[in-house]
């Protein structure tokens, strides 16, 4: 896929800065995590789950994305904040040069962030134009946090940020085919259903991961540890797929919903995906 040319100055910009801004949203986490006062409240459902870190990592971003690209259009997970009322009424009037749609998701993974499996977590910064991902930052505060080294030896650092431009590049962590002779499936842990583990049996797994969070599964396409994430839900919102699809995209991947669609990133859109949703990583 081609990004307009006049697109890609502003758009290395914006994901330069989201790396900044994901990494900084990912302390807020960690800080959170560390007072131990989550909380938490159900949004939808009792699957559907909001943190204290969820809230804060979002004022974070958009406060600082608002103060950065103010014509950009940000949507966040986390409801609409009255900063962004404001820029929504600004935006009728400079939609014409509002270029980008930045989809948000301060904190996915929330559900493994509640029950302790920190490295499920991730701060996703989606960048759209044109209604099509075009670029994206995942950061996963949690990398290494388990790693304990060994006496003498450094302790790994925390955290790691991949970045990913379409028609551009890929950075932060080394791209990784996964083994041959293997069908890896990554898909739900915490959201699963029979027409989810019907979607999974269907791809003929020889081996089935069952771990949190967008951002996190797409990781494991990107570092060879699975071949497809298939996820068989209209669960997942644009803010869960914009940065992983962007990344996956620039790394030659593919990510659509179940019939090969590819899915709309524009700033009027439904943030929920209608139908059920299916991806593919075809490395
Ligand atoms: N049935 C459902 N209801 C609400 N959110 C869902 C959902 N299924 C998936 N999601 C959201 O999609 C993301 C990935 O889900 P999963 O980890 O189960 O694969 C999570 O994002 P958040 O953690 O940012 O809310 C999760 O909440
Ligand atoms: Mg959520
Ligand atoms: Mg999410
Ligand atoms: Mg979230």
């Amino acid at each position: 896929m081609s990004v307009a040319a006049n697109t890609i100055p502003l758009l290395s910009r914006v994901v330069g800065y989201s790396v900044a801004i994901a990494n900084n949203a990912g302390r807020i986490i960690r800080d959170i995590m560390k007072k131990g006062e989550l909380g938490i409240v159900e949004k939808e459902s009792a699957q559907d789950l909001q943190t204290e870190a969820d809230r804060a990592a979002q004022r974070s971003i958009i406060t600082s994305l608002q103060k950065c690209f103010p014509k950009s259009t940000i949507i966040g997970e986390c409801g609409v904040p009255l900063v962004v009322v404001v820029l929504v009424v600004v935006v009728v009037v400079v939609v014409a040069v509002a270029v980008l749609v930045i989809w948000v998701d301060p904190l996915d993974g929330t559900a493994e962030y509640t029950q302790g499996l920190l490295d499920h977590v991730t701060v996703l910064i989606g960048i759209a134009s044109g209604g099509k991902a075009v670029g994206g930052v995942i950061h996963q505060p949690y990398y290494n946090y388990q790693n304990p080294g060994t006496q003498g030896e450094v302790r790994a650092e925390l955290g790691r940020t991949i970045w990913g431009i379409v028609g551009g590049s890929v950075g932060g962590m080394p791209i990784v085919a996964p083994p041959e002779g293997k069908v890896i499936v990554t898909t739900t842990r915490s959201h699963s259903s029979s027409t989810v583990n019907d979607a999974v049996a269907a791809v003929s797994p020889t081996e089935v991961l069952r771990v949190g969070g967008a951002g996190h599964k797409v990781m494991l396409l990107l570092e060879g540890k699975a071949h497809v994430y298939v996820f068989a839900s209209p669960g997942c919102k644009k803010w869960d797929t914009c940065a992983p699809q962007a990344i996956l995209e620039a790394a030659g991947g593919v990510l659509t919903d179940i019939k090969g669609n590819p899915i709309p990133y524009h700033a009027t859109v439904a943030h929920r995906y209608v139908g059920r949703s299916l991806m593919l990583d075809p490395i």
